[in-house]
């Protein structure tokens, strides 16, 4: 995540269900770096359970020991999910988002740079992601591209939720690495046009078109600078 520009008074936030939390910038991100080392293990974890042969009592060791490393992580949790949390410099946070999230394992997680064309990021999935064998899940591929593009119709100055998502798959995408790409390609009243796509080192897998909604009365920011 990147660091935001102030612009709008924060009180314009609430209304959109974003959560204002004045940790400061500089802590909020010692404390991402920490937690996304844990997530990172986790991640691991998902991976080396998925592919591990280990004999089956050693597969019970392993378990009990997990289950003790989550006893130590229950003593003190949130009362329900993440949220999304921004801070008075606008920092956002979304430690727990599915794509996105430095504290979730089971984000892959895309690392999304906005540019003057919309979004982009460039990922590497592994067993986690697996439908047909050796290929992503389609439904992993919807969930990716959602993501990829309602930030792209956010341009990180508005709100905008997914309306239509709608996918084609023009062949299977392999596990392994791939990039995200999407763009704005219309816009009516509090309507986004968003197209949409992953490829591998052939070209094009998938290709999606959206229909991201600003909520009505939600804030539009002046236009901010790429990372
Ligand atoms: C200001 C400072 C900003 C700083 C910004 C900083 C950070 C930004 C941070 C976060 C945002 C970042 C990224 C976002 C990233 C990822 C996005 C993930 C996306 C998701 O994962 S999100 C979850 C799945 N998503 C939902 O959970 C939506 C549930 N749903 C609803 O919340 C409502 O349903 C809604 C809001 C969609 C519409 O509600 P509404 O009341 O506003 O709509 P309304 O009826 O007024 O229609 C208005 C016009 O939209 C057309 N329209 C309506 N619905 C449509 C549809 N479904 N498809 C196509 N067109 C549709 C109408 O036909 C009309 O069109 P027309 O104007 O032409 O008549």
């Amino acid at each position: 995540m990147t660091s935001r520009q102030p612009s709008l008074r924060a009180s314009a936030w609430q209304a959109g269900g974003f959560v204002r939390d004045d940790t400061p910038t500089a802590e909020v991100e010692r404390r991402e770096a920490v937690i996304e080392s844990l997530a990172g293990t986790v991640r691991d974890l998902i991976d080396a359970t998925i592919r591990t042969t280990v004999e089956d009592d050693e597969v019970h060791r392993v378990r009990d020991d997990l289950a003790a490393l989550v006893d130590r992580l229950r003593v003190s949790q949130l009362p329900g999910p993440a949220g999304v949390r921004y801070n008075t410099e606008f920092r956002s946070w979304n430690w727990g988002n599915a794509v996105v999230g430095a504290a979730n394992g089971i984000a892959p997680p895309l690392r999304i740079v906005h540019d003057s064309d919309g979004c982009h990021a460039d990922v590497v999935l592994g067993a986690a992601y697996e439908g047909p064998p050796g290929l992503v899940h389609g439904g992993v591929s919807a969930l990716l591209l959602d993501h990829i593009m309602g930030e792209t119709a956010s341009g990180r100055r508005r709100t905008a939720f997914t309306g239509t998502l709608t996918m084609r798959y023009r062949r299977g995408t392999p596990l392994g690495p791939l990039r995200l790409e999407g763009r704005i390609v219309g816009e009516e009243r509090r309507k986004i046009f968003v197209a949409g796509s992953i490829s591998d080192a052939d070209g094009v897998t998938v290709e999606a078109e959206g229909v991201f909604i600003q909520p009505a009365g939600t804030p539009t920011a002046p236009e901010r600078p790429s990372t």
